[in-house]
């Protein structure tokens, strides 16, 4: 009889040596925070673009995240591209759905939309895409993906047709990423969505904090320095701006030295 078995070959090429997962971990346990850029496929210009990669020399930035929720124009490649022509920071793919891989950006959040219930967010999506992922030699960062109430519909909730947690209840919040981490997941991404209006606040991001130990994700309208401040004083290892910095260049120096000043003072505690 003939092996079901599919034929994977695996790419082992690795373009970080350490594993982001473990820096991840390791930034959590010593307290150290980490700015991310989200670059939407369909947002970006490549003129813009090299222009703030360049900045990105300067004002230093820990990862880029590339993706959107609904993607039409697919230049993955490409922006993967750029950003290794001009920086060395590496590129985790934030994806919609399983059309979004590309193998050569370094990682992928493997979302699992665990505040909704539509099982396709929750593993459907997962499926499809699992043989093309062990394929592509990606960094698998399995992710507890969290939508939250941001005052207006948002286009995650809409295209996974799932609701988001209620802003008001960070008991909910901190049920719902508890059990994420019981499940195994190893990162959790509070999100308030793309442009929100209010981002998760802060009592949300304190909650979830004190009921788990992997690395919290926080983004979605972190649009000024006081916001990203407040983030990650609630306890956020990682923040992901998107529109803040493309409708603001001058955000990210501000951005960049918030992260660095609450660094300098870890190291100090
Ligand atoms: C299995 C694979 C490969 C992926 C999982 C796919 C899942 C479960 C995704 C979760 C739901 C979802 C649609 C997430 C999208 C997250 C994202 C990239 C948001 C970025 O913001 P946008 O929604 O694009 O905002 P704008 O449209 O306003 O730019
Ligand atoms: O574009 P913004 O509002 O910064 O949001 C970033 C990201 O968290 C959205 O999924
Ligand atoms: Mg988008």
């Amino acid at each position: 009889m003939r092996s079901t078995q599919p034929q994977i070959q695996h790419n082992i090429t690795k373009r970080h040596q350490q594993r982001l997962q473990t820096i991840l971990r390791t930034n959590k346990e010593s307290g150290r925070k980490a700015l991310a850029i989200l670059l939407d496929p369909d947002k970006v210009r490549q003129d813009e673009l090299a222009e703030l990669l360049v900045k990105t020399q300067q004002y230093s930035v820990d990862f880029f995240l590339v993706g959107g929720s609904l993607v039409t124009d697919y230049t993955h490649k490409e922006i993967v591209a750029s950003i290794r022509k001009h920086t060395n920071v590496p590129v985790i793919l934030f994806p919609g759905n399983s059309l979004h891989i590309e193998a050569s950006a370094d990682a992928i959040l493997l979302l699992s939309l665990i505040s909704g219930r539509n099982a396709d967010f929750l593993i459907g999506q997962h499926v499809i895409a699992a043989p093309l992922l062990k394929r592509s030699g990606l960094e698998i960062l399995p992710t507890g993906y969290m939508l939250v109430d941001s005052g207006t519909q948002t286009t995650v909730s809409y295209i996974s047709g799932t609701t988001p947690l209620p802003r008001d209840k960070p008991d909910v919040a901190a049920c719902t990423a508890m059990a994420g981490e019981m499940l195994g997941l190893s990162l959790l991404y509070l999100d308030a969505g793309s442009g929100a209006r209010w981002p998760v606040s802060a009592a949300m991001i304190e909650a979830v904090r004190a009921a788990v130990d992997v690395p919290i994700i926080v983004g979605g309208g972190i649009n000024s320095g006081e916001k990203a401040y407040s983030a990650l004083k609630a306890g956020a290892d990682l923040i992901v701006v998107g529109n803040g910095i493309e409708q603001n260049p001058d955000l990210l120096p501000e951005l960049s030295t918030i992260v660095r000043d609450f660094n300098q003072s870890a190291v100090q505690a």
